[in-house]
Formats: structure tokens, sequence, C-alpha cells
């Protein structure tokens, strides 16, 4: 008999959390015993004996979830967005007080996702300009999604290492911020639609020719195959993973 983990999930009756508690479900080799909800107390994760929360509420809470579970040496696997910069740093500190601990921080759990920001990352050094439209359903409360934030962080790294320099930008008066944010030098668009679930185009530019790298989540199903599989492997990696591609063999 395999190992059979012992799962609870955090905002369990949102829309990724009703999914995932579905997925926990159906795993043969998990065992969801805690479902948890905004009025919640945390301590119903240790009084259920989990041994990974899935963090899939707010951005506000996230950081507060992580860190009760890190604490009492819980495992995390965490999707919910928010995750700035130095919420980062305090829980790589923290995480160093109890090298035990696994966190998965993973901005996509769609293996489609994840190979648009790989791809995107490797042909953006090849390419004068690059830009990033992220497109999601009109209930998102953040933007840029955390997937846009990631994926622009992960093509300046690609282009500073390959010394290319910023993308051409004549503007001088942008009205009511046409151009989008500026994330790490890379220009990120957000579009709120009625219809759409999760979708996101890297645009590339060079002189005559244009590479569009575009991934459509269509239904939540499609983020459920990477949280278990976070389940299944953040224990076996101890510190702050930062991006379900630590877990693939990408190369
Ligand atoms: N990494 C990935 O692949 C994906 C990540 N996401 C991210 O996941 C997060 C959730 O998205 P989504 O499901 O659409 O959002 P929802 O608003 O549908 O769900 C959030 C849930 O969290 C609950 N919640 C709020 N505070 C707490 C708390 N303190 N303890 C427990 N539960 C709490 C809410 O409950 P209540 O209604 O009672 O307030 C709600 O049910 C977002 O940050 C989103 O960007 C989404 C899709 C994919
Ligand atoms: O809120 C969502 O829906 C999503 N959030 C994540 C993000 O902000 O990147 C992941 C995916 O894009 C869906």
């Amino acid at each position: 008999m395999s190992k059979v983990w012992k799962v609870a999930v955090l905002g369990a009756a949102g829309r990724m959390g009703s999914e995932a508690v579905k997925a926990v479900n159906t795993a043969e080799d998990m065992d969801l015993v805690a479902a948890l909800g905004s009025s919640d107390s945390l301590d119903e994760v240790v009084e259920s004996g989990a041994e990974v929360i899935v963090d899939l509420t707010v951005p506000d809470v996230t950081e507060k979830n992580v860190r009760f579970a890190v604490e009492h040496g819980i495992h995390a696997v965490v999707g919910t967005t928010g995750w700035d910069d130095q919420k980062v740093a305090n829980l790589r500190d923290l995480l160093t007080q109890h090298p035990q601990v696994g966190v998965l921080i993973a901005p996509n759990f769609a293996i489609g996702s994840i190979l648009a920001t790989e791809f995107a990352a490797k042909a953006s050094k090849f390419f004068e300009s690059v830009e990033v439209i992220e497109m999601h359903h009109p209930n998102k409360v953040d933007a840029p999604s955390g997937t846009a934030v990631h994926t622009a962080h992960k093509i300046a790294e690609a282009r500073e290492e390959a010394g290319v320099g910023a993308s051409p930008d004549a503007t001088t008066k942008d009205e009511g911020g046409s151009r989008g944010a500026v994330v790490d030098g890379v220009h990120v668009h957000a579009v709120r639609l009625r219809g759409l679930v999760a979708h996101q185009e890297i645009l590339l530019g060079d002189a005559g020719q244009q590479l569009v790298i575009r991934h459509d989540s269509f239904d939540r199903a499609s983020f459920m195959p990477g949280v278990l599989l976070g389940v299944r492997e953040v224990a076996a990696h101890p510190g702050l993973t930062h991006g379900l591609d630590g877990f693939l063999d990408l190369s």
C-alpha cells in the first residue's frame, strides 16, 4: 500500500477550492481530512492531523495560512496569488527555522501554462520586443495575474542573462495607463471578460516577424493534476519551491 497523504484544503468553497476538494477525494493516495472556509479556525488543520495544506484562498490571508502551517510542521501547496518579493523573503526566513517543511508556491498549476512561460522565457532573448497579455474571468480580485507576474519575471531573468536590453518603446504620454503595468521591465496588460477562465498570451516581436505563445484554461479541471502533483511531491522538497516547474523535468 502506497503512502496516503492527509490533506486539508483552505478556501474549500471557492471556485478553485471546490475543484480541489473533488480532486483530492478522487485521488486514491489522498485523504481529505479538513475543508476550511473563511469562518473556520486554522486550529482545525492541526486537529485533523493534516500533513499537507492546499491554500486556494485570497491574497490577503494566504501568507498567514502558510505561516501557520509551517510553524506546525505541515507542508503547503499554495495556488493563491499575492506573494510579492517581501512575502516570499519572509517565508524563506521562516523556513530556515523549519528546515524539514516544504512549501510550493505555484502561480499556475496547469502544465500548458507552465510550458508557455518556459517557452516564452527561452524565446525572449531572440526578440527585440516582448509584452504579456493576461485575460481572466471578471470575478478575479487581483491584477495583473500571478501567472503574468511570474512569466514577466522569468522573461526578464532570461533577457538579463543574455544581455538583451529593454523592449523599444517611444511612448512619452500614456493616458490612464494604456501601456499596462510594468513588471520587471516587461509590459503586462490585464483583460477581465465574462466567459473567460484563465488565458495568457506572450507577444514576441522582431523586425518583420511576430511569435505569439498562448495558453488557455477553459476549465479549472486543467489545474487539478498540478495540485495533486504538488501534494505528492512537496514533502520531498524541503524549503521553498516557486513554480511547479521545480517538480517537473523540463530539461
Ligand atoms: N495557481 C493556480 O493555478 C490558480 C490559482 N488561482 C488563485 O487561487 C485563489 C483563489 O481563486 P478562486 O478560487 O477563483 O477564488 P474564490 O473567491 O472563488 O475562492 C476563495 C475562497 O477562499 C475563501 N477564504 C477567504 N478567506 C479564507 C480564510 N481565511 N480561510 C479559508 N478560506 C478563506 C473564500 O471564502 P468566503 O467566500 O467565505 O470568503 C472563498 O471561498 C486566487 O488567488 C486565484 O488567483 C486560481 C486558479 C488557478
Ligand atoms: O484567479 C484566477 O482565476 C487565476 N489565478 C492565477 C493567477 O493569477 O495567475 C492562476 C490562473 O491564471 C487563474
